[in-house]
């Protein structure tokens, strides 16, 4: 790894442990970026959907996932995300339940996670990372200096989602995603390949009982140890 790359926090976790809100928090205090791999996953199961290529067929799946036309780009204006896919703007759209799901079919097919593999790690520039995802301490950047591995229990993470989706007008029932969640927990923790699982030096946060802030701040403290530990440059 050239040393000029600056380092990389990994936070990894199940569906609505509170990744990708931490991980946005987190690279606003520092100004780092973010790798939202998920996104990745789920933009490619929506190109099988468009190209009608089925969720299991890797040998077809394995070239779209190489050459995935997407742009991750920030609106200068307000800072958000957006997400392009063949030049269809799909931001709102790969967060749909059923994209999640389908993505988590894609992910299972391990010559589909390694054509993502440089992709992913492209996202490591001279700026610091943030990476969101299942295999970020595993497999992606195993030599993070700090690994924080997020969970809550299945019903807290179905109500979240449930308040969500409530809030963007979608009719979705918690019972559904309750069942959903669990049915996606199981295929990320029992598959072949870089399976939902803690890296060895992974710091876990049961986010259960806290809110976001409180998720936010204990992150916060874990960086500060990691930085006197010297594992982390200072920040300014
Ligand atoms: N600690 C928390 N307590 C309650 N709700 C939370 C917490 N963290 C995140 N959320 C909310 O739960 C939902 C899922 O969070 P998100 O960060 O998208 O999780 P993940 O990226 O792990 O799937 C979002 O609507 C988010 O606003
Ligand atoms: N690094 C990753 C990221 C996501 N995946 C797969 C497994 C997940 O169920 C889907 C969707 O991931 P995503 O992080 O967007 O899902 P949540 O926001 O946590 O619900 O993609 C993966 O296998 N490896």
């Amino acid at each position: 790894m050239p040393a000029l790359l600056m380092p990389v926090i990994t936070v990894d976790g199940p569906s609505g442990s509170g990744k990708g809100t931490v991980c946005r928090l987190l690279a606003e205090k520092l100004g780092w970026d973010v790798l939202d791999s998920g996104a990745i996953y789920r933009v490619l199961s929506l190109a099988a959907l468009h190209h009608q290529i089925a969720l299991d067929n890797e040998e077809a799946l394995v070239p779209l996932a190489a050459n995935l036309d997407v742009q991750f780009l920030i609106d200068s204006d307000t800072n958000a995300g957006k997400i392009i896919l063949e030049g269809e703007d799909v931001t709102t759209t790969i967060r749909n339940e059923e994209v999640g799901a389908a993505a988590s079919k894609v992910a299972a097919l391990p010559r589909v996670r390694e054509a993502l593999l440089r992709r992913q790690r492209a996202f490591r520039t001279e700026n610091g990372l943030i990476a969101d995802g299942r295999d970020m301490g595993t497999v992606v950047f195993p030599d993070a200096p700090l690994k924080i591995f997020l969970t809550a229990s299945a019903e807290e993470r179905a109500r979240r989602r449930f308040v969500e989706l409530n809030e963007r007008g979608l009719d979705v029932t918690l019972s559904g995603l309750l069942q959903d969640i669990q049915a996606r927990d199981d295929r990320d923790m029992n598959r072949a390949v870089a399976p939902l699982v803690p890296a060895e030096d992974a710091i876990e946060l049961d986010t259960s009982e806290l809110n976001a802030q409180q998720v936010f701040d204990k992150v916060i403290t874990l960086l500060d140890s990691s930085i006197s530990e010297g594992k982390l440059p200072k920040r300014s």
